[in-house]
């Protein structure tokens, strides 16, 4: 049974897409984290099964479920730039009919619209505030906002230059506050209404972009600024997003783009399983 997969991204934040709709494949976590490995696999951040809600006896208000994992294996709540390409490939592959519908995923359902350019809007539903903690770098202490955007964040807004830090390693965080760990995210303001970031993700290490953190990044920015309603670019290394909140209702705008499609080995596969 040859295995179909697509490679694809959203501001360099990459994905492999697993087109799967009866449910029927057996996504291991040692699977996921071979197709994620650079060398060994295919290389990506993370893994977007594609597969029906009522496959998985899901409730869902769309037909589709994303099925999102993380590098490592590990199942996370809601993705962001996942999100916009796993909405592309449903209206590429003819998979929906509208352009605009519903997708599920374990953070809830997420309204899409597929713009004619490609570009996808999320309507990320709310980014809620859920106190302070402190990130640590390098042995720098950098105080942040706790963002729940479905899955779960702290935001620095950072006095130095975000390109300085080193996030090879993993920045320590409070894990009585996160206990099952946490997105970080650093921040610089760049102008009115415009944010530069970079992100450590739970699961991943430092990505290129993270949808559901540059909303975090400015849910925390207009908190600290006193309203939960505003917009706001975010400027990745992968690219820009743009992010707008309404009574701290989010919508994420951004490309989704696609390299490749093939198929996987069954002996890998095998071998991987
Ligand atoms: N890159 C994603 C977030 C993926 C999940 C995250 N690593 C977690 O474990 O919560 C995005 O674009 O939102």
């Amino acid at each position: 049974m040859a295995i179909e997969f697509l490679k694809g991204h959203g501001t360099q934040n990459d994905f492999v897409l697993l087109p799967d709709p009866s449910g029927r494949l057996d996504l291991t976590p040692g699977r996921v984290a071979a197709l994620c490995d650079r060398q060994r696999g295919l290389g990506a951040d993370g893994v977007l099964r594609v597969v029906r809600a009522e496959a998985l006896g899901i409730a869902c208000d769309g037909e589709w479920f994303m099925d999102y994992l993380n590098a490592d294996g590990s199942p996370a709540e809601m993705c962001g730039n996942g999100m916009r390409v796993f909405a592309r490939y449903l209206v590429d592959a003819n998979l929906v009919r509208e352009r605009e519908f519903v997708v599920g995923s374990r953070g809830g359902d997420r309204r899409v619209m597929v713009r004619p350019d490609g570009a996808v809007t999320v309507h990320m539903g709310p980014a809620t505030i859920t106190g302070a903690s402190v990130a640590i770098v390098d042995d720098r202490n950098f105080s942040g906002v706790a963002v729940n955007v479905g899955n779960p964040h702290l935001v620095s807004i950072v006095d130095c230059d975000v390109v300085e830090l080193d996030l090879r390693a993993q920045p320590r965080y409070d894990t009585d506050f996160f206990p099952d760990g946490v997105n970080l995210e650093f921040v610089n303001p760049i102008g009115e209404g415009a944010l530069r970031m970079r992100v450590y993700e739970r699961g991943v290490g430092e990505t290129r972009s993270c949808g559901t953190g540059t909303v975090a990044a400015v849910a925390a920015a207009l908190h600290l600024a006193g309203t939960d309603t505003g917009e706001s670019t975010v400027d990745v290394p992968g690219g820009q997003v743009m992010v707008a909140l309404e009574r701290g209702e989010a919508t994420l705008t951004g490309p989704a783009e696609f390299v490749a499609h093939g198929e996987l080995y069954d002996d890998w596969w095998a071998a991987n399983g």
